[in-house]
C-alpha cells in the first residue's frame, strides 16, 4: 500500500482526535475479508479499522467491489473469508455486538403510497412520530411531512431517505453511493447537510463514492480499492468545512486522482487511458 509521504508526518489527525472524545459511532474492524461470487474473487483479505466516529470514503473504479465490501458491513452479505467485528471503543472488539445500522442507497426506496412523515417513520410505533418530524425538521422538509414522495425531487426523496436513517439514531451510517443521482449544487448542499448530521450525531460513517472530491470534501480517510484490495488509505487532514478551492484540498485530489489512474487498467493502451482522461485529470476534475 503506497501513501503520500506527508501523511507520515502528521503526528496526530482529525479521526484520532476525535476518537479521544466519546462518540455515538461504534469501531469497525475488518479483518482479511474475502468475498467471491462464482469463484470469481471480488475482495481479497481486506482489512481495514475504522475508528468510532470516523467518516471514511471507500473509492474505486466501477466493478472494484465497494458495493460489495459496503453490503459485508452492512451484513446484507456473507464473506468468503475473514470478518467484520464491531466495538464500543477504539481498541474494542465485541463479538457478536450488532451496531444500529443504517444504509442508503443511490435510489431513495421511499415507499410510494406512503406520505413523507410515515416513510420517516416506517418500522416505528406512533409515538414515535414526533421523533420522525424532528429528523424531517433536521433535513429542513418539515413542512412537506403530509405529501407525497412523487412530488418531491430527487433532491428532497434524498433526504427524505437520510432523515429516515436519522429517525433510528444510527451508530453506523453507510452510504452507498446516496448523492450519485444528484445534480452538481444539490449534491453539494447534500453533503454539507450530511457533514453537519455526522458532526451533530457523531455516528461513523462508510461512504461509497465514485466521486474522489466528494471523498475529500466529507471523509478523515479516503480508501482506495483496486483488484480486491485496498492500494491506498490516506488520511485527509484538512479543517472542516473543506472549501474546493482550497490549494490543499486541489492538491490531494490530485495525489489521489493520480493514484487511480496508476493502476495498469488505465494504461496507455487500455481504453481508458487515453489523452482527454489525463487531461481532465490535470483540470482535477475528473471523478472515477
Ligand atoms: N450478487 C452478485 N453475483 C455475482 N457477481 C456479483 C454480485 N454482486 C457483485 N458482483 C460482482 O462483483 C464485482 C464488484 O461489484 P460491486 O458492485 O461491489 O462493485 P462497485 O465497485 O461497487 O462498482 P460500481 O462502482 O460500478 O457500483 C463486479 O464484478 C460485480 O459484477
Amino acid at each position: 500500500m503506497q501513501n503520500n509521504p506527508a501523511e507520515n508526518t502528521q503526528v496526530k489527525n482529525a479521526a484520532e482526535r476525535r476518537s479521544a472524545t466519546p462518540t455515538r459511532g461504534v469501531r469497525v474492524a475488518i479483518n482479511g475479508l474475502s468475498k467471491s461470487y462464482a469463484g470469481r474473487e471480488v475482495l481479497k483479505a481486506v482489512a481495514l479499522d475504522v475508528r468510532p466516529g470516523e467518516f471514511v470514503a471507500i473509492v474505486g473504479r466501477s466493478g472494484c467491489g465497494k458495493s460489495t465490501l459496503l453490503r459485508l458491513i452492512a451484513k446484507l452479505e456473507t464473506a468468503t473469508h475473514g470478518e467484520v467485528v464491531f466495538g464500543k471503543d477504539a481498541g474494542g472488539r465485541q463479538p457478536g455486538f450488532a451496531p444500529e445500522t443504517r444504509i442508503m442507497f443511490q435510489d431513495s426506496r421511499l415507499l410510494p403510497w406512503k406520505r413523507v412523515l410515515s416513510n420517516v417513520a416506517l418500522g416505528l410505533p406512533k409515538a414515535a412520530l414526533p421523533s420522525a418530524s424532528q429528523a424531517l425538521r433536521q433535513v429542513g422538509l418539515e413542512e412537506r411531512a403530509g405529501e407525497w414522495p412523487a412530488v418531491l425531487s430527487g433532491g428532497q426523496r434524498q433526504r427524505v431517505a437520510l432523515a429516515r436513517a436519522l429517525v433510528h439514531d444510527p451508530e453506523l451510517l453507510l452510504l452507498d453511493e446516496p448523492l450519485g443521482a444528484l445534480d452538481a449544487l444539490t449534491r453539494i448542499e447534500m453533503q454539507q447537510l450530511i457533514e453537519s448530521l455526522w458532526q451533530k450525531r457523531g455516528f461513523t460513517a462508510v461512504l461509497v463514492t465514485h466521486d474522489v472530491q466528494e471523498a475529500i470534501a466529507l471523509a478523515d480517510r479516503v480508501v482506495l480499492i483496486e483488484d480486491g484490495n485496498i492500494t491506498l488509505d490516506q488520511i485527509i487532514d484538512l479543517p472542516r468545512p473543506r472549501a474546493r478551492g482550497n490549494p490543499a484540498f486541489a492538491q490531494m485530489e490530485e495525489y489521489i486522482l493520480s493514484r487511480v489512474l496508476q493502476h495498469p487498467a488505465n494504461a496507455p493502451d487500455s481504453a481508458l487511458g487515453d489523452v482527454s482522461l489525463q487531461k481532465t485529470v490535470n483540470q482535477v476534475q475528473w471523478a472515477i
